[in-house]
């Protein structure tokens, strides 16, 4: 028998070092850039993203889908995978990497036949339940935000917009120090092909589940995935479940349980791939929460779990090229440059 190898921990940086002179700017890059390299995930705590605004978007989330299913369904996810934006109501959404199928229109017939879980026991082993998405860039017509009416839910589309915006600030502050701990002169390097119009925010709401059918795999509340952008920015809300996969483990993961308010950051693909691999974007997946009072009654239901992950990209025309720092005549950059666009292009293609 292999001897036992100690469980990857997740590295936590305290981030109030990034925003004063001297060398504690430096010594978070460099911690930052160390966890991200080792794990791919990071905590990021006393950041610069006020406590009452994350009490605020956790607020507005649950007013959001507490409301009557009839009325979620005013800002629908519109069929087909283009646009990616909406609400998408329970089994509409599974995560790619989980289901393969011929095309878009199978993968979708598919997935609406999943309709909940009592379905999802006879069908595929992977279900996300309740995964749904409100996303707020406003100036992409590509990608055209699907609102509900004001009046529905008053001051939701304006908080939400905020909040994005406030996202993007202090997700620019980790690119930059992510620049500083590679050991680039220009702290904007990665953050210029940012514009902040190619983020994602979402709301995720994870509805209860009995214990049992998420420890039989009957159902999974998010199954394992890589992200695809930059970075993704994760607030999670105390329920728990978030689980990495051990970096000197494959296959096993260990679990992100929530500290209030940090962000738990990680490396997508496409950061990888431009550094050369050396930053690693790790492989997490949603499944039982790990504190026993999370699971009430006789029927061991799980409590239901908000989180909301904003996912940072370049610029769909921005080209992703072996950041400077990463290569040397000893390592040469593995990856030929490539547009953001053409890179979700050819993932996009990989996958159906
Ligand atoms: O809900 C979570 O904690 C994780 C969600 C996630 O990994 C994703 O949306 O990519
Ligand atoms: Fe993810």
């Amino acid at each position: 028998m292999n001897p036992p190898t100690s469980q990857t921990q997740i590295p936590v940086v305290d981030f109030a070092g990034w925003n004063s002179d001297g060398p504690g700017r430096q010594r978070v890059a460099q911690a930052i850039v160390a966890a991200c390299k080792k794990v791919g995930f990071v905590y990021i705590v006393n950041h610069s993203l006020p406590d009452t605004l994350l009490e605020e978007a956790f607020h507005w989330s649950r007013l959001f889908f507490e409301l009557p299913v009839g009325e979620k369904l005013l800002a629908p996810h519109p069929d087909g995978w283009a646009v990616h934006r909406g609400y998408s109501w329970p089994g509409l959404e599974k995560v790619s990497q989980a289901v393969s199928a011929d095309n878009d229109e199978e993968r979708a017939t598919q997935l609406r036949e999943v309709p909940d879980i009592k379905v999802s026991r006879a069908a595929a082993q992977y279900i996300v339940i309740g995964f749904s998405t409100l996303v707020v860039r406003e100036e992409n017509p590509m990608q055209p935000n699907q609102w509900i009416p004001e009046e529905t839910l008053p001051g939701f589309r304006a908080f939400m917009n905020r909040f994005y915006w406030e996202g993007f600030r202090v997700g620019g502050e980790i690119l930059q120090a992510l620049a500083a701990g590679l050991g680039l002169e220009d702290e904007n390097h990665l953050l210029q092909k940012h514009s902040g119009h190619n983020n994602q925010l979402r709301l995720l709401y994870y509805p209860p589940v009995p214990a049992d059918a998420l420890e039989q795999q009957r159902v999974a509340r998010c199954p394992a995935h890589t992200d695809w952008s930059s970075i993704t920015l994760l607030f999670q809300d105390d329920c728990g479940g978030l689980e990495v996969e051990d970096v000197n483990n494959p296959g096993q993961f260990v679990p992100a349980t929530p500290i209030k308010n940090a962000i738990v950051m990680n490396v997508g693909d496409l950061l990888q791939r431009w550094s050369n691999d050396q930053l690693r974007s790790t492989s997490h997946r949603v499944t039982l929460p790990p504190l026993a009072d999370r699971i009430e009654g006789e029927g061991r239901i799980t409590r239901r779990r908000f989180s909301i992950p904003y996912f940072l990209a370049p610029d769909p025309d921005s080209v992703i090229e072996c950041i400077p720092s990463c290569t040397g005549p000893s390592e040469p950059a593995k990856y030929e440059p490539i547009t953001q666009a053409g890179y979700n292009q050819m993932r996009a293609a990989m996958q159906y």
